[in-house]
């Protein structure tokens, strides 16, 4: 067919040819001159201009008529759909499909309600149509999400201008590394101009006007979709006239960009990220991913595509590679949905040898007729040194450049503390303040009055300054909050903003800690020039240790704590800085005020130390009463709340809101009307020993074991004076690893305990073992974690209370990160022999003990086995009452009174894996000065 119509293609391409070829720097031309084609185009007649401008571009086809327009092979697979929208432009060449409206009338009916009231500064120009389309292309490459705010920021170009340096590189064919380099200060220009033409046109405003937009959107496509390819249009409205009817009956948005919800506008630093972002991703993006500003094509595919239509403008030989470059215009109106189109996109091909393409191409041009005089200019580049090692590195290095450009901005070191660009250094604290204010008083907290009064003073301060400043005082600049986890350390700093119904800003100590260094310190300048601002007001940093660490420790412990030094370095400065006047206190909550840094704890920062401590058994009462008014009971207050007080010691004020919390959640499983005390302490049992789990089948043997062992636990509590007495024993397993479970009720909150005490505890705690020692011909693996309390508790007896004659009244801390051993090896030897001496006399007095009682233990464990549970009851009535006098509480909550039914309750499944040790008694021996942690 080619050959048949050979000489009228001669013909026809001579003649497009010949227009081309007359006219000086064709390219230019045809740009300038099909630039009012285009913008006709979008106001008048697309097919009208693809004829126009076909007419301007080479023929040298076999047709007269142009053909209809085939992709590219390559874009043909990803884009087929387009061939046929291509196809119909080209086969309605002189056809007048649907007109648009012009860009102008558009604009004014719909996208813009009025005429914005605007001057241009000095050094700025406005955008012609062609420009405009270029700016769009700057969103081209953007992800889906930030291309259409790109877009409508970039609409308002159209009235604010751009600086003419910018309208410069949008003339320019390509973008160098040093005009890459000028963007960013274009974008912080731009858009400060958009953020003053929004401030004096609020109708203008990104969001409004997209709101408009939506509303507006059945009168046509506003400007900027006029300024757009005609493909990307189509793509937007739909395919051809069907897409254009939709549109007209407004239904047009539903195949272009999402609009985004009415009324959104765009802040300053917004607006500048935006633009920013946009005009550093295009070239970034182009550096990058050259895949997509190029795209390899077969000698074919050159030939059926481009050549035989007369496209190829010119061709560049760089190395063992050809650039085409096309006439734009001629090829985005032939393939108007391909990137053919776009002047920063390049297709090429490879030669085996130049000599065998120049062979190639004459052949090709010879075929299609072209006289010597017009064939296609060749031109032989070579690329630089200097590109090549842009082209390897450039990436790379822009990419570490925005890196530190970034990190630089988190650290607030070029950004003064504002925070940075993206908000890294801006601190996370929560702040409460008059319209969410904190809703906690004094009164929600409970059982810490010391610490209430201490921390009163600075309601007070915050309250009425005056009287302390009358009387020269100054006041703390703040306090720190001690004590173990679950005290109410937040609680308290909570009740003091509640109280004093000031700002409360509440932030974490690990929420000062990033990956940059530089981010903490940041947040706390952040922190506390907000705080300053909203004076006064309360600072609470919880877990304070996270970034208050002593600075001595971090050299031990190897590198990494810089950022966690600068932070604390930071913290310190700030609080100096406070003028006594400034009523901002600073309250911190940790768990390890021993691991602080000694700057933070020094008067003038922190001077508070205020400890609080696990509540006493008043404390507790006080606790539960502020819960259970938030629970259903009928019980009696005085007695429930004494009862459960005397159930938990060693309870924290959130185990004891937990536990109040799971009575709720047991009594509704059980379909319970109101709380009661069954299921308070079936809640106790629960939180202290764990799930029963009655899944646990135990063989006949090993419950018979358990029971013994058990029994010789419960005998050695009822017989030796100084033990706790017991409150119930068990053998249903319960949490890990437990096979039975004792209850005992401690003497109260003992915060000394005596030799005896400790002596008879041991003993008891042996009790277990001898009794299996005692009844069964071997013995088990039961007893392991009673060895151990009993070991660590003999331990401590002799190198930390001074109970041994022999060592003394000395304190060796054996501190395990040590090699060393902070004693000789003799006084090891000796430490030794003590502990052993000490076990071994608690072993004896337990042996003693029960094999004078073996017959009791039988009665015990035997009634154990058929009940499964005995309470204190069963044990008075099995061996009579006890010898000892009880404590007053116990006897107050426990005595003369019918002892709940034993509660049954969901039981989960055992975990996997061996359980070594098969009793357990909860609860924990003795620390440091006293009995606080006793056993249930
Ligand atoms: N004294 C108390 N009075 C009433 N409720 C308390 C008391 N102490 C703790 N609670 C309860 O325990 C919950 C947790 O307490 P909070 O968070 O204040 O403990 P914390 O000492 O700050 O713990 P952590 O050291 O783990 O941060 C509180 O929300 C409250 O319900």
């Amino acid at each position: 067919m080619s050959a048949m119509f050979r000489p009228s293609t001669h013909r026809l391409a001579y003649c497009a040819r010949a227009y081309l070829r007359t006219t000086p720097s064709s390219t230019a031309r045809l740009a300038r001159f099909s630039s009012p084609i285009f913008s006709a185009t979008g106001s008048r007649n697309t097919t009208t201009a693809r004829t126009t401008t076909r007419t301007t571009a080479r023929f040298y086809s076999s047709e007269q008529t142009p053909p209809p327009p085939e992709k590219p092979e390559a874009e043909n697979k990803d884009n087929g759909k387009n061939k046929k929208a291509a196809t119909s432009a080209g086969a309605g060449a002189g056809k007048t499909p649907n007109a648009k409206k012009p860009a102008d009338s558009t604009l004014d009916s719909a996208a813009a309600p009025k005429e914005p009231q605007w001057e241009l500064p000095a050094g700025w120009v406005h955008l012609d149509d062609k420009e405009m389309t270029r700016l769009a292309q700057f969103a081209t490459y953007l992800p889906e999400g930030q291309k259409a705010t790109m877009e409508q920021a970039f609409r308002n170009v159209k009235y604010t201008g751009v600086p003419s340096e910018f309208r410069d590189l949008l003339r320019k064919d390509g973008l160098s590394v040093m005009d890459a380099m000028k963007l960013p200060r274009i974008a912080f220009a731009l858009a400060e101009q958009m953020n003053e033409f929004e401030k004096k046109n609020p109708d203008f405003r990104v969001g409004g006007q997209e709101a408009a937009d939506q509303e507006n959107n059945n009168k046509g496509p506003t400007s900027f979709d006029q300024n757009k390819p005609p493909g990307e249009q189509q793509q937007k409205q739909g395919k051809g006239p069907e897409g254009e009817q939709k549109q007209q009956q407004g239904q047009g948005g539903a195949g272009g960009q999402k609009p985004p919800p009415p009324g959104k506008t765009f802040e300053v630093g917004d607006m500048m990220s935006w633009i920013l972002s946009g005009l550093l991703f295009y070239p970034l993006y182009r550096m990058i991913s050259p895949g997509e500003s190029s795209r390899e094509i077969t000698w074919q595919e050159l030939r059926k595509n481009f050549l035989d239509k007369g496209l190829v403008e010119k061709l560049v030989v760089v190395k063992d590679r050809v650039r085409v470059e096309l006439n734009r215009e001629a090829a985005r109106a032939m393939y108007p949905d391909s990137a053919a189109g776009n002047p920063q996109f390049h297709y090429y091909f490879s030669i085996g040898s130049v000599d065998a393409f120049e062979r190639k191409l004459d052949e090709a041009q010879s075929e299609l007729g072209i006289p010597s005089t017009e064939r296609i200019p060749v031109s032989y580049a070579t690329e630089g040194m200097w590109t090549g090692l842009l082209m390897a590195f450039g990436p790379t290095l822009l990419l570490v450049g925005l890196l530190f450009f970034a990190s630089r901005k988190a650290g607030g070191m070029g950004g003064g503390g504002q925070g940075g660009m993206f908000g890294f250094g801006k601190s996370k604290a929560k702040m409460f303040n008059h319209d969410s204010t904190v809703k906690v008083k004094f009164a929600d907290v409970a059982g810490m009055d010391e610490a209430k009064v201490e921390i009163m003073e600075f309601v007070s301060f915050l309250k009425s300054p005056e009287r302390f400043q009358r009387l020269g005082a100054k006041i703390p600049r703040g306090a720190i909050l001690s004590g173990p986890p679950g005290t109410g350390k937040t609680l308290l700093a909570k009740a003091t903003a509640g109280e004093s119904q000031v700002p409360f800003f509440s932030v974490s100590g690990s929420e000062f800690v990033e990956m940059f260094v530089g981010v903490g310190a940041s947040r706390v300048r952040d922190l506390f020039a907000t705080a300053r601002k909203n004076a006064p007001c309360i600072i609470f940093i919880d877990e304070i240790d996270a970034i208050g660490r002593s600075r001595s420790d971090g050299g031990f412990r190897g590198g990494g704590n810089d950022e966690r030094e600068a932070t604390l370095n930071q913290i310190l400065t700030e609080m100096d800085g406070f003028n006594t006047s400034e009523q901002v206190v600073v309250l911190a909550g940790t768990n390890r005020p021993d691991v602080l840094d000694q700057a933070l704890m020094r008067p003038g920062r922190f001077d508070r130390h205020i400890h609080i401590d696990r509540p006493t058994m008043k404390g507790r009462v006080e606790i539960f009463k502020v819960h259970l008014t938030k629970i259903v009971t009928n019980e009696d207050m005085t007695y429930l709340t004494g009862r459960l007080a005397a159930l938990t010691p060693g309870f924290a004020g959130a185990d004891i809101a937990n536990a109040v919390n799971e009575a709720a959640l047991v009594a509704a499983r059980a379909n319970a009307t109101t709380v009661q005390m069954i299921h308070f302490e079936q809640a106790i049992e629960r939180v202290v020993g764990g799930l029963e789990r009655k899944s646990l089948v135990l063989s006949p043997e090993e419950k018979r074991t358990v029971a013994y062992h058990e029994a010789g636990h419960a005998i050695c509590g009822w017989f030796f004076r100084w033990a706790d007495p017991l409150l119930k024993v068990s053998i249903i397993p319960r949490g890990q690893g437990a096979l039975g479970y004792a209850q005992y009720l401690p003497a109260s909150d003992a915060y000394l305990m005596n030799t005896n005490q400790l002596m008879d505890r041991m003993a008891m705690t042996l009790g277990g073992r001898v009794s299996e020692e005692l009844h069964f011909p071997s013995v088990t693996t039961g007893a392991s974690d009673d060895f151990k309390k009993v070991t660590r508790m003999a331990t401590t007896m002799v190198t930390q209370w001074g109970m041994s004659e022999k060592l003394g009244p000395l304190h060796f801390q054996n501190d395990e990160n040590q090699i060393q051993k902070p004693f000789a090896e003799s006084t090891a030897q000796t430490i030794d022999a003590e502990v052993r001496r000490i076990v071994d006399e608690a072993y004896k007095k337990c042996k003693d003990l029960l094999t004078a009682r073996k017959k009791e233990i039988g009665i015990v464990a035997e009634e154990l086995l058929r009940k499964e549970m005995l309470t204190r009851d069963d044990l008075v009535r099995l061996l009579g009452p006890r010898e000892w006098p009880d404590k007053e509480e116990f006897t107050k909550y426990f005595d003369n009174r019918t002892p709940p039914p034993f509660p049954t309750e969901n039981t989960d499944s055992p975990p996997e894996g061996p359980q070594p040790a098969i009793f357990k008694e909860e609860g924990k021996e003795p620390t440091e000065g006293g009995a606080k942690d006793v056993k249930l």
